[in-house]
């Protein structure tokens, strides 16, 4: 019988150029559950090969034992969970009493993986929503639903805050949008120059009125900064 990572190599999957999406994009197609059994068996094979090149021992030491297929688990199923599966189902209701006021929902906790050292991004976002009195509202739990899906990908924190911006503008059409993303990296905190815990990096990306009204601007900062000392 066929081992599982000889089908993978076999996929179709495998075959398409889906190598040109970038790593914090989603792949063209989600993967079904054979395929996703295969890819982990694939990449636990290579990752058996990277602890024989590094001389750990993946056969006989009890600890390290089934540490390939269990971090090729984790990759494929936890850590890129969002570039291999559907978007999260998105319930949107009609704005029947046409709310026009600022909604801000947040901290949201953030757990991403940075792209350039594979090392965790821990955070909070806020997301602040104008909507159109004759767009879409969306339950309050997508939002946090949304952060999940594209954090689970290897990212930057530039293209994670507008990846989300965009997602929820196209959904609900609303007159404004903010997302902001307060987080550690820790390729900053754990490695390389060590930096204080406490370091963090902020980025803003703002749409429609909440870029354009600095009032309301101002109000969804200001809602921010009240929510984080929660
Ligand atoms: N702008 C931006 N930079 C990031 C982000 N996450 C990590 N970085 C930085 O990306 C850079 C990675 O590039 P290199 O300079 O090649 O990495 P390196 O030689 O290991 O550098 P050091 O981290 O300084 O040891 C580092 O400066 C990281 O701090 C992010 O979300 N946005």
């Amino acid at each position: 019988m066929k081992r599982l990572h000889d089908l993978w190599k076999e996929t179709e999957l495998l075959k398409r150029n889906d190598f040109s999406r970038l790593g914090n994009h989603s792949i063209d197609d989600c993967l079904d559950e054979g395929q996703r059994r295969q890819m982990i068996s694939a990449a636990s094979v290579k990752i058996e090969e990277l602890f024989d090149i590094l001389r750990i021992d993946h056969v006989n030491d009890h600890n390290t034992r089934d540490t390939p297929m269990r971090f090729a688990k984790m990759l494929v199923c936890e850590t890129l969970e969002g570039r291999y599966s559907e978007p999260p189902k998105i319930t949107e209701f009609e704005n029947i009493g046409a709310f026009d006021q600022l909604i801000v929902t947040g901290p949201i906790e953030l757990r991403s993986t940075c792209a350039h050292h594979l090392m965790p991004i821990h955070g909070s976002v806020f997301i602040g929503i104008l909507p159109s009195k004759d767009g879409k509202i969306i339950g309050l739990s997508k939002y946090d639903r949304i952060v999940n899906y594209f954090a689970a990908r290897l990212q930057i924190q530039e293209e994670l805050v507008k990846q989300i911006g965009d997602f929820i503008c196209e959904k609900t059409d609303p007159q404004g949008l903010a997302v902001r993303i307060s987080a550690v990296h820790m390729c900053k905190t754990h490695r390389g120059v060590k930096a204080s815990q406490a370091s963090r990096m902020v980025t803003n990306a703002f749409y429609g009125r909440l870029e354009s009204d600095a009032a309301k601007k101002s109000e969804f900062l200001q809602e921010c900064a009240a929510l984080e000392k929660f």
